[in-house]
């Protein structure tokens, strides 16, 4: 079985290109990073580590690398002969690799054996919005493909090793993909699958992802470096527990999950954030605010659909406000929101930028934290 990866970067290797070749699948990554393509087409194999004693290493052979800037005509003749293709390369850069999965898929025949592509970035419906820009840059062809959407969660922090292909993870995964819309499923160990994503993307990143967004914003206005150290802060901890117990309402009330399970799905996530070993930088899980404050991610969606339901969402407004505070100006999206609110306002920023208006209860309960965290401020300097 082959498979060609969009994005040998942490998720990439630390997750997709482990799991797939645990499940037979030779491995392709496809990439813009010469570095990681060297390396991999020198060595054909990698090592993943992982954040925990006594776990050991694993090899993770039968893998090549190409530079799609380089040789595009080879990642389009991979496509053409492949099982599956999945990419980790970020949401926003998904309309990046787009033409070249459309060039691959529409060099299969019609008479070729299905073809998967699925979108593996944290996102609601990523292989769906993948197609759609698959489809405005030529299409698929005749190719026999599906896009299932799937959810994916492994903490992989920052890597900074000698060895450029060496991937330190926790040893935590989940891999959920949709079957609605397949007819069979694709030989992957350890994926779980569902008919219907909705709950289970919703419930990751409203848990995971909110509650790891809040850390890294909450985190940053306490001048914390990593998000252990972040969580070691009562103020923080109390914050993120809180916005988890507000999105677990909403969740609770959507999709019907127990309370009891919920509750310990939440207390697990906290300690997963807590692993020391990770060393995960507040940098990295607060990086693109403009993207995680976006009207369809993991703060403002879960606090409008709580107002709907008639609840403010007073835990979830503070982790906003903060990430609107958030500077890092080595984030280019953190750059823009600063700028935008200094010339601007914050009111305008968050009209443009959450789809929140001016007037609104919620638009006023971020104002309001925003405010205080900005008096707060002041006095700490003075
Ligand atoms: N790191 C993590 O723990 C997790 C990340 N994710 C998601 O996975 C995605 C990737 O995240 P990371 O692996 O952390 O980021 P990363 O920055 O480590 O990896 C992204 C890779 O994509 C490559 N890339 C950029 N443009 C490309 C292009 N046009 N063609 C091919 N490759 C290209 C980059 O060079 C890089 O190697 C994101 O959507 C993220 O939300 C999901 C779950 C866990
Ligand atoms: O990858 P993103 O969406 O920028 O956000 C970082 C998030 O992704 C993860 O790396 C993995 O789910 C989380 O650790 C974190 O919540």
């Amino acid at each position: 079985m082959k498979a060609v990866h969009f994005g040998a970067g942490n998720i990439g290797r630390g997750f997709i290109g482990l799991l797939l070749n645990q499940s037979g699948y030779d491995v392709t990554f496809v990439d813009i990073n010469d570095t990681v393509i060297e390396a991999l087409e020198a060595k054909r194999h990698y090592e993943v580590g992982f954040a925990e004693d006594g776990v050991e290493r694993i090899v993770v052979d039968r893998v090549r690398g190409v530079n799609s800037l380089k040789e595009p005509a080879r990642v389009v003749d991979l496509i053409a002969e492949a099982d599956l293709v999945t990419t980790a390369v970020g949401p926003s850069l998904l309309s990046k690799v787009a033409p070249l999965i459309s060039e691959g898929l529409r060099a299969r025949e019609v008479e070729d054996a299905p073809i998967y592509v699925i979108a593996c970035e944290n996102m609601i419906g990523g292989s769906a919005i993948l197609r759609q820009e698959v489809e405005a840059c030529g299409g698929v062809g005749e190719a026999n493909v599906f896009f299932p959407n799937a959810a994916v969660d492994r903490i992989v922090p920052l890597q900074q090793h000698e060895d450029p292909l060496y991937v330190e993870v926790e040893t935590f995964h989940e891999w959920v993909i949709e079957t609605q819309g397949l007819n069979e499923k694709l030989p992957i160990n350890g994926v779980t699958w569902v008919e219907k994503i909705g709950p289970y993307i919703e419930r990751k990143l409203f848990t995971v992802n909110t509650g790891h967004a809040i850390a890294s914003y909450i985190g940053s206005l306490f001048g914390k470096a990593t998000i252990d150290e972040a969580l070691k802060d009562r103020r923080v901890r109390q914050v993120v527990q809180g916005a988890l117990y507000e999105t677990g309402w909403l969740l609770l009330e959507k999709y019907g999950f127990e309370a009891k399970e919920h509750s310990q799905y939440i207390q697990k996530i906290i300690k997963r954030f807590e692993n020391p070993k990770l060393k995960d930088e507040v940098s990295r899980v607060a990086r693109s605010p403009i993207r995680k404050l976006g009207p369809s991610d993991r703060l403002v969606k879960p606090a409008r659909e709580l107002m709907d339901n008639g609840i403010e969402p007073n835990e979830l407004a503070y982790g906003i406000a903060a990430a609107l505070h958030y500077y890092n100006p080595e984030d280019s999206e953190s750059s823009e929101l600063n700028l935008s609110i200094e010339e601007h306002g914050i009111s305008s920023t968050i009209e443009k930028y959450l789809q929140l208006h001016e007037g609104d209860t919620l638009t006023q309960l971020i104002l309001d934290q925003y405010h205080l965290i900005r008096e707060e401020e002041k006095e700490r300097v003075s």
